[in-house]
């Protein structure tokens, strides 16, 4: 079977994104998008997202990182396909509904209200998830956020000063994340500004977490480090995040379609 895709990306964290809202597609399984998104022998990307016809939302959009992973939440690839959609939209994820709106070359989201219990992380057991006393060497006392999926955000001098290729995935796979984790280095540049790079779950070092953006700035928020919206800037550009009164957060940004083709399923089935 021949099936159509968009190459989209939000800040160079990039996505193969396939519209099975009108026609049904085969079965996605973790091998075949780990497959699309290996980079030397696929298409090539950080995530797989395939949109799917939703009784609860105008669409539900499925989220598979590049080990072939399905996860909760990708706060760029909304971003991405609301551009894709064309028009607001309420939009179904694992993670939650969250609403999706284009707005000049990107879009504004909704991304809900975070949670910050430990089980609701999930940690293995019970601590405070606001300055966790745990450490990884150079890394320790850091926050837990879950932004429909689970990060834990460290705040350090300089962000670009960590080997957080090898950090990361140690502490990404640390038994204290039953569901692993999303690892978010930050520096606090002013209180309007956060410098941040991420190692993220299932796909390692990427140009631009979404997710990470929000769980980053929102636990600067409870530490009372910045103001309720700031900038953060990551390796792929700037997203601005807000907290607002009611409890939601709401990220905007840009996000670009790269190019558009298609490839028979069964190669990577
Ligand atoms: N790696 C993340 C999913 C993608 C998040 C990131 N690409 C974003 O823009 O939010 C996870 O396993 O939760």
């Amino acid at each position: 079977m021949r099936v159509p895709f968009v190459k989209m990306h939000g800040l160079g964290n990039d996505f193969v994104v396939l519209d099975a809202r009108g026609e049904r597609l085969p079965t996605m399984t973790p091998s075949t998008a780990a497959a699309l998104a290996n980079r030397r022998t696929g298409i090539g990307c950080d995530q797989v997202i395939l949109l799917e016809p939703s009784e609860a939302a105008d669409f539900r959009m499925r989220i598979f990182n590049s080990d072939g992973g399905e996860v909760e939440a990708c706060g760029n690839a909304s971003r991405a396909v609301a551009l894709l959609h064309g028009a607001e939209a309420l939009v179904e994820t694992a993670g939650g509904t969250i609403r999706v709106q284009p707005a000049n070359g990107g879009a504004r989201v909704d991304m809900g209200v975070p949670r910050f219990g430990w089980e609701d992380i999930p940690l293995a057991y019970a601590m405070d998830t606001l300055t966790m006393p745990v450490g990884w060497e150079a890394l320790e006392s850091p926050s837990a956020v879950n932004v429909g999926n689970p990060h834990v955000v460290f705040f350090v001098e300089d962000c670009d000063a960590l080997p957080l290729e090898a950090l990361g995935p140690r502490i990404e796979r640390d038994p204290l994340f039953p569901e692993r984790v999303n690892v978010n280095v930050a520096t606090v540049e002013s209180r309007r500004r956060i410098r941040l790079r991420v190692w993220e779950r299932g796909a390692g070092l990427t140009r631009a977490c979404g997710t990470g953006a929000c769980a980053t700035a929102v636990a600067a928020m409870r530490r009372r480090l910045v103001e309720r919206e700031v900038e953060v800037q990551l390796p792929g550009g700037v997203l601005t995040i807000a907290w607002g009164e009611d409890g939601r957060i709401t990220m905007a940004g840009p996000a670009a379609e790269a190019y558009r083709g298609s490839f028979e399923w069964d190669d990577f089935a």
